[in-house]
């Protein structure tokens, strides 16, 4: 890899994770600011983060307590290496603590919207109103700025919430910026990146289209591809990127394992069919419902479809390009619409922990026979749909809402059997149909429907005892799936949902609402 990575054009900003809930946060907004960003964990040594030569880095938040035994922390010699460096809460303290300020418990918690007044606006917090709020989540402050700081504001409980010293290129806050409740947070980031650590703003969609295709004609050289299309956006504009690189040498694969949605083959049909040359839909049903007999535990059921879906572009491999032992080719490339987060949430990101495999990632099987190619590894969704844009993709592929590689099948909670799979289908087709009759499509992120396949529960309808199974709708509101809350869907709809669920589909006496945000909870039920 060269200095910046995948994207070596481009400044690099480091966001070093302390295990903030934020991380992917601040990374994204670095992104807003037109710069490159990507994680790393906090284990990583600074030399090893200076060999990348990052233009700034910036420490995220985190739960430790600075002075507490075995805290994460950094090494304080990156403070004096010319590289600047932005510190957000538990980065503030780290910060002030490694260049002799004090860090300490005061006895002043803040949580939540906390007024700053602004008493010397600096850099960092030029043209922002003397008064105004921001999000703080903290229990231990600076109570001495280390020397040569400016200190640039403070709360009624928090005499040092932010400071800086421009020579140095170091500043810092004791709040959120990244969290949209602070606010001018996005102007105090912007500030540290474009007039404190000198970022140039090259980070464009445009950009990102020219360089992934030219770094893909390096790749693929005059070899030919196949890319797994899912019908949804990302792996739609993965594809078209990829056929801008490779022309006619792409074949797209669609699998129907046999856990997608009502309908939903047939439409990926004629929708893809008219924007890409080649589609090859492969029937897979037996395959995939046979390897899941009996597969209860959400990761093994990740795991069994993760290597079903290889198995079967393998197969697909063959069929379109010939055996590749004849020496047709020498690489099989599997194109796959791969985004950041997937990446993360996998634990393949830096320093997080595994918190469901990812088809497309962690569920990948270890004897992969394909080398992948994944231009959109890097980005996050809404990055992702302003590239389809950009590309001219129709706006109802650019704008879909997401559907999981593994289907209907991890909103089974059980095993997943067809009946099952049949009564899904068609509560999640009711759900989606009066979402649309809503006009809700686009201000909602995505509605799982989930069947509790083992739970039953006893009902009335036509003066009859039913003992039917529920399912639980879970409507999300999100801006990249990294975080979500449940959406506030108008009764009326609900209501509608729910009557025609239980009326129309017999094995249903029950529908229930998912009212849990993530964090805590995750958008798929397993
Ligand atoms: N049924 C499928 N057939 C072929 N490839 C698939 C299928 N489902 C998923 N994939 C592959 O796995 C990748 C990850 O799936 P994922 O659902 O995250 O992306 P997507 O379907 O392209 O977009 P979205 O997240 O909006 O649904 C896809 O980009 C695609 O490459
Ligand atoms: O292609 C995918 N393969 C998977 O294995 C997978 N698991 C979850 N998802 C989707 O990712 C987003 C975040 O979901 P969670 O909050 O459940 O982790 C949501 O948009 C989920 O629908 C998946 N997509
Ligand atoms: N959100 C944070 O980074 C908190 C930092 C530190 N744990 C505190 O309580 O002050
Ligand atoms: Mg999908």
């Amino acid at each position: 890899m060269t200095a910046a990575g995948p994207h070596s054009d481009h400044d690099l900003v480091l966001v070093v994770d302390f295990g903030a809930q934020y991380a992917q946060l601040i990374a994204r907004r670095v992104r807003e600011a037109r710069v490159y960003s990507e994680i790393v964990p906090h284990t990583m040594p600074v030399a090893e983060m200076l060999a990348r030569e990052p233009k700034a880095i910036i420490l995220s938040g985190g739960p430790s307590s600075v002075y507490a035994d075995g805290a994460p922390s950094i090494d304080p010699s990156l403070f004096t290496q010319g590289t600047a460096v932005f510190g957000m809460c538990y980065g503030f303290q780290l910060m002030a603590q490694g260049l002799g300020g004090t860090v300490a418990h005061t006895g002043a918690r803040e949580y939540g919207r906390t007024p700053v007044e602004v008493s010397e606006p600096g850099t960092l917090l030029a043209d922002l109103p003397a008064q105004h709020n921001v999000w703080m989540s903290h229990g231990d402050s600076v109570s001495q700025a280390p020397d040569g700081f400016t200190v640039l504001a403070s709360t009624a409980t928090t005499p040092v919430a932010a400071f800086e010293d421009v020579d140095r290129g170091l500043a810092g806050v004791q709040w959120h910026p990244e969290v949209l409740h602070s606010e001018h947070g996005q102007q105090v980031l912007e500030h540290f990146l474009h007039d404190i650590a000198g970022c140039r703003q090259t980070w464009t969609m445009l950009n990102i289209v020219e360089e992934q295709v030219e770094a893909i004609r390096e790749q693929i050289g005059e070899g030919r591809a196949i890319c797994a299309l899912s019908g949804g956006v990302d792996s739609a504009v993965a594809a078209a990127i990829v056929q801008r690189a490779i022309g006619d040498r792409l074949t797209c694969v669609y699998v129907d394992h046999g856990m997608m949605r009502l309908g939903e083959t047939e439409q990926v049909r004629s929708d893809f069919e008219a924007v890409f040359d080649t589609l090859d839909v492969v029937d897979a049903a037996d395959q995939f419902l046979g390897a899941l007999e009996g597969v209860v535990d959400p990761e093994e059921k990740r795991k069994v479809i993760g290597r079903e879906f290889i198995r079967t572009f393998e197969a697909a491999e063959v069929r379109v390009f010939g055996d590749l032992d004849s020496g047709a080719q020498a690489t099989a490339y599997l194109v796959q619409g791969t985004l950041y987060p997937d990446v993360v949430e996998s634990g393949g990101g830096a320093g997080t922990s595994n918190i469901k495999s990812h088809h497309n990632v962690g569920g990948l099987p270890d004897d992969l026979a394909f080398e992948l190619v994944e231009p959109l590894r890097t980005l996050f969704k809404d990055e992702v749909r302003l590239v389809g844009e950009q590309l001219g993709l129709p706006s109802t592929m650019v704008w879909r809402q997401p559907f999981p590689g593994p289907g209907l099948g991890i909103r089974i909670i059980g095993e997943v059997t067809r009946e099952r799979l049949d009564i899904l289908r068609q509560a999640d087709a009711i759900a989606r149909e009066e979402l649309t009759r809503a006009g809700l499509d686009r201000d909602i992120w995505q509605m799982p429907v989930v069947l509790l396949a083992d739970v039953r529960s006893v009902g009335v309808q036509g003066d009859g005892r039913t003992y039917g199974h529920p399912v639980v709708i879970r409507p999300v509101t999100s801006e990249d799936a990294m975080t979500a809350d449940w959406a506030r869907l108008p009764y009326d709809v609900l209501e509608r949902i729910s009557t025609r669920i239980t009326n129309e589909v017999a094995e249903v006496n029950r529908v229930t609402l998912d009212v849990t945000s993530k964090p805590p909870g995750t958008i798929e039920w397993e």
